[in-house]
């Protein structure tokens, strides 16, 4: 039986370059246009496109189903939801449900209020979602867990994070991908950390949105969400350490580092990766 852990992350960087997956993203406001950069680049769509994936940014609920039905994956981020945005992301989850399109859910903020709480559970609950990425506190809240979750970010300790990831997997039928210093890829069999990032990635908005829609690429190319999920994982948190290292220019601090990251997902397949399997490490089996 095939595990999870086989995957080349070379080849699938070029599976995803050959596939071209049309990704169609409900997502935020806040980082589908980076209000902090000169050129007002979208950070979500671009990371998708610098991965090899078509960003459409389709949210209207009078097409969504239909640009879906046509996509290989669905993001929908919960960032910035209005009534519409919510309306809009249960019909693309809809769409995607009968059309067999993998669906990525990025719970933003869940815990942080009550009808982001609502909101969520209204999304886990009555679509079928492939894969769940959420900080260590959103994946928490959604376990049903204590949760310290301010605005949209992570705040406290989750010692056992993968145990909760591995619950909250049990409960959404979804993969769990639940980011932080130390990611963490769940099914409701085991759990993985993936050991790979850097801190620079904490100290600018989006990179929690960007990795949702990694997983949606990576998913839309690939026929096993899990190993998807973790490959895609992994793919990010590399990019994330060569841009840190330099590989991909020079940066005085968090605004210029965005850019040499997503540079450096533009360029991850031409880096030598020597240690990328090493990376991963199974820490709980059921
Ligand atoms: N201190 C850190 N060290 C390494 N990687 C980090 C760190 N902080 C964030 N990351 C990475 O940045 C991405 C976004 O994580 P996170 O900040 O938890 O999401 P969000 O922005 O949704 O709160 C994840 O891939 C995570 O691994
Ligand atoms: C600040 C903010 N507020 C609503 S959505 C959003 C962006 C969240 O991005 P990320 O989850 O990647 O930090
Ligand atoms: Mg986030």
């Amino acid at each position: 039986m095939s595990s999870t852990l086989d995957f080349d992350l070379a080849e699938t960087l070029s599976t995803i370059e050959s596939a071209s997956p049309l990704v169609n993203c409900v997502t935020n406001a806040v980082t589908v246009n980076c209000v902090t950069n000169a050129v007002t680049v979208n950070d979500v769509a671009n990371a998708t496109l610098y991965w090899g994936g078509l960003p459409v940014m389709s949210d209207d609920e009078r097409e969504v189903g239909d640009m879906v039905a046509g996509a290989q994956a669905c993001l929908l981020n919960m960032g910035t939801v209005s009534e519409e945005g919510e309306a809009a992301m249960v019909a693309a989850g809809e769409s995607a449900g009968e059309n067999g399109v993998p669906l990525v859910v990025d719970p933003v903020g869940v815990g942080a209020t009550p009808t982001r709480d609502r909101v969520a559970d209204r999304l886990v609950t009555d679509l079928s979602v492939d894969v769940l990425n959420g900080n260590y506190g959103e994946i928490s809240a959604i376990a049903g867990e204590d949760a310290d979750v301010r605005g949209v970010e992570s705040v406290g300790e989750y010692a056992d994070i993968a145990v909760t990831a591995m619950a909250c997997a049990r409960r959404t039928g979804a993969v769990v991908v639940a980011s932080g210093e130390t990611d963490v890829v769940a099914t409701e069999d085991e759990a993985f950390e993936v050991h790979a990032g850097h801190e620079m990635m904490g100290r600018f908005v989006g990179t929690g949105c960007m990795l949702g829609v990694t997983l949606a690429t990576f998913a839309g190319a690939a026929d096993d969400v899990a190993r998807a999920a973790l490959a895609g994982t992994l793919a990010y948190g590399l990019a994330g350490e060569v841009a840190a290292d330099g590989q991909f220019g020079d940066y005085a601090g968090p605004a210029s580092y965005r850019v040499a990251f997503l540079d450096a997902i533009a360029g991850l397949d031409g880096v030598d990766l020597p240690d990328a399997d090493s990376r991963i490490e199974r820490v709980v089996e059921a």
